[in-house]
């Protein structure tokens, strides 16, 4: 296992006279055995990130290392990637139809020109480890989906890699079989203490692998830290939106409260603040109903419903204040709610977020006050 030690790493990418800084300026160490996520959106840097630290890209500035050994240095491959001791994952279902379970998992080492005897004393030993034993003959279509999945993790862990490296691994897999191949890669990553690197633009990838995740903007990180911290105090609203649902609404603070309309009001978590700002609250911070309390919510105001529809497991419902038609917010609910009905609406005031005219997230910020 390694650490990956990244020091101001850049890829500028040339399109005729057009720059195109892919990676800007990145500086992370990640430790020995850690589970680290880069989380972006699309285009802004994340697969070019992973590249240059398998040693497919050349940095045009910056070096890697691979615990004290140099690998990447400016303009230059210094290890080439055979030679890093790493393992590639594009997509976990990928295996090759034509081969069987066996031939699957050699295929590294058969690539690596590995001895004979060597390769099927690694292939039982990690088909023993991943419960493969027994369909070591069987083609892929002859597996269930959680044996090709192991099947997949063992091709990737059979050259026994320093260093796992995820590129959007379970993007092809349907909703059933993406959380157990989530599940399963945190397993193996835990169990083996894997210096794993897994990228994706999918919050619950990242979210339930990652011990640490970097949120990468415009090719550099714009937060690095846990992922409950990454959802729940985001740097600003880029961050907040990639992290998952939340309400963005603009807002006025006053004398300690913040207005999302003149009759719906919350208090403000930071009374130095006072002005327009946006106020960030996840949905499940949110609720809708007939009393003015519950536990650990604070009543804001009324709001009338204007449409509730079910969405994977709850009704998504947006309502607005009643003397506000244009401010919108979306609540997580258990059940069906009529449009057009009347609600008080209740916030977790300790989750709120305000951004300000920057989409900073000022929300404890003692130093920033517009007033
Ligand atoms: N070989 C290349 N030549 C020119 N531009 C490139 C090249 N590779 C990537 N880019 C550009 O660099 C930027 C970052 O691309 P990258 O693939 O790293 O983003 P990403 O976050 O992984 O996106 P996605 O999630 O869509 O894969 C994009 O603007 C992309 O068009």
């Amino acid at each position: 296992m390694a650490s990956v030690r990244v020091e101001n790493l850049k890829k500028i990418f040339r399109r005729g006279k057009i720059e195109v800084r892919a990676v800007d300026g990145i500086t992370i160490t990640i430790p020995d055995g850690q589970a680290f996520g880069v989380l972006g959106p699309s285009g802004h840097g994340k697969t070019t990130f992973l590249r240059l630290i398998a040693g497919l890209e050349v940095p045009t500035d910056g070096t890697i290392y691979f615990d004290d050994e140099l690998v990447s240095a400016p303009g230059r491959i210094v290890v080439e990637p055979e030679h890093r001791g790493i393992a590639m994952v594009f997509q976990l279902w990928a295996l090759y139809p034509n081969m069987t379970v066996y031939d699957n998992i050699a295929f590294p080492l058969r690539n690596a020109k590995v001895p004979k005897s060597e390769i099927d004393k690694k292939v039982k030993e990690i088909a023993e480890e991943l419960g493969l034993t027994k369909v070591l003959n069987h083609y892929p279509r002859e597996l269930s989906g959680g044996q090709m999945q192991r099947t997949a993790i063992a091709r990737a862990l059979v050259k026994n890699p320093r260093l796992l490296l995820m590129d959007e691994p379970f993007s092809n897999l349907d909703a059933a079989v993406r959380d157990s191949a989530r599940a399963l890669v945190r397993k193996i990553q835990r169990e083996r203490k894997l210096t794993t690197i897994i990228v994706s633009h999918d919050p619950a990838d990242i979210f339930s692998i990652a011990e640490v995740a970097g949120v990468i903007i415009n090719g550099k990180f714009a937060q690095v830290s846990s992922p409950t911290d990454i959802y729940d105090n985001p740097a600003n609203e880029v961050v907040a939106k990639l992290g998952g649902d939340i309400n963005i609404v603009n807002v006025t603070v006053s004398g300690g409260f913040i207005y999302l309309s003149s009759s719906v009001k919350v208090p403000s978590p930071n009374p130095k603040l006072e002005g327009k700002y946006r106020l960030g609250v996840r949905p499940e911070d949110v609720m809708l109903s007939d009393s003015t309390d519950a536990p650990g919510m604070t009543f804001a105001g009324k709001v009338k419903v204007k449409v509730s529809s079910y969405v994977a497991g709850v009704f998504r419902t947006v309502v607005s204040p009643i003397d506000d038609d244009s401010v919108e917010l979306m609540v997580n609910m258990g059940g069906y709610v009529e449009p057009g009905s009347e609600k008080n609406l209740l916030i977790r005031t300790q989750k709120i977020k305000l951004f300000d005219e920057n989409g900073e997230n000022v929300t404890l910020s003692a130093l920033k006050t517009n007033s």
